[in-house]
């Protein structure tokens, strides 16, 4: 399925970095797993943009910010949190990726970028995306007593989490450095967590308190780079229709009504696979060469090259949800 050469715009959901624990220890096992698949990209000639998610680690940062002395160590803005994950979540990756191409030594670079955002953003009054642990809901009661303040929500019957605005990405204020890196065989780590929120505020550009999805910057991205492909991998192998149902339908291919079919049918899960296909629908929109595909990690891995599997939307009508 891949060609060589292409540039791939892979955005990393969850588990491809938190598959057990919060642990360093049990996010490093998940990396290592993932840069060997990213490495068979990178091996066939590919130029690999990676975005990743930061749901967890920021949500878990910021718990730990809040238990410290507040007065000696005040707690930091959430913008700056999500600075942080790009940090060290950029760091694992780039260090698995150099450890898993020893022989062929690519240059590797964590981009810290900026999305810019609209202050106006409806987001900012009705908080969605979750972040941190799951709770159950006696536990999300007693949260709720300790700081009224903060919102939680159900995420797609998985458990309930904290949950805070997730404005619409609309520049990414260093593609151009991120193209000039690209174009130089340079592997990016770029726009992870969706970015960190930023906005004009009296001519200035400031941070703002969010978590931008990130696949929906993960569309941006391959947008803005004019990307073949846009590969999201996440947790399941592929969009399907009655999804948790008797009569649920694996989906292999997807026109772009298709995906317009099931994003407004109420088909896909919210906070989960909604902005996946909003995402891919995006960018096949702006590129009506390219394709993206939703699959799984395992997905990926245990597929020849030639052959994986998962659910492609492109440009081309099938027929099946319509
Ligand atoms: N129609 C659907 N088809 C497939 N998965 C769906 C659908 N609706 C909701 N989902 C859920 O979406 C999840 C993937 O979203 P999420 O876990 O948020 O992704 P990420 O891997 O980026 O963290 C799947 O594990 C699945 O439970
Ligand atoms: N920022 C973001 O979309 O993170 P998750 O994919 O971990 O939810």
């Amino acid at each position: 399925m891949f060609d060589m050469e292409k540039t791939i715009v892979v955005a990393l959901g969850g588990n491809a970095i938190l598959a057990k624990d919060a642990s360093y220890e049990a996010q490093k096992v998940a990396i290592n797993r993932t840069a060997k698949s990213l490495a068979r990209l990178v091996r066939k000639g590919n130029r690999l943009v990676i975005t990743h998610g930061n749901g967890p680690q920021v949500g878990n940062l910021l718990l730990q910010q809040l238990a410290a002395d507040s007065s000696s160590n005040p707690a930091l803005p959430l913008d700056t949190l999500g600075a942080m994950t790009q940090g060290s979540i950029g760091y694992w990756l780039a260090n698995s990726l150099a450890n898993e191409l020893t022989d062929i030594k690519p240059s590797i670079a964590t981009v810290i970028t900026q999305t810019e955002v609209s202050s106006d953003d409806q987001a900012f009054n009705d908080p969605t995306k979750p972040i941190g642990p799951f709770y159950s809901e006696s536990e999300v009661a007693q949260l709720r007593q300790g700081n009224p303040n903060f919102q939680y929500k159900d995420d797609s019957g998985r458990g309930w989490r904290r949950v805070v605005p997730s404005p619409q990405p609309i520049r990414i204020r260093e593609i151009d450095t991120i193209k000039k890196l690209v174009n130089n065989q340079v592997i990016v780590i770029a726009g992870g967590g969706g970015g960190i929120p930023v906005t004009y505020r009296n001519g200035q550009l400031v941070g703002v308190e969010g978590v931008i999805d990130k696949d929906l910057t993960s569309a941006k991205l391959a947008e803005q780079l004019q990307a073949d492909e846009l590969l999201i991998l996440t947790s399941v192998d592929h969009v399907f229709l009655n999804y948790r149902k008797s009569n649920q339908i694996e989906l292999d291919n997807l026109g772009i009504e298709d995906a317009e079919v099931l994003i407004s049918n109420g088909e896909l899960g919210a906070g989960s696979m909604l902005p996946k296909v909003m995402a891919a629908k995006s960018f096949v929109e702006k590129r009506p060469h390219a394709r993206a595909i939703i699959t799984s990690l395992d997905n990926l891995s245990q597929n020849s090259d030639e052959q994986i599997d998962g659910t492609i939307i492109s440009n081309v009508s099938t027929g099946k949800v319509l």
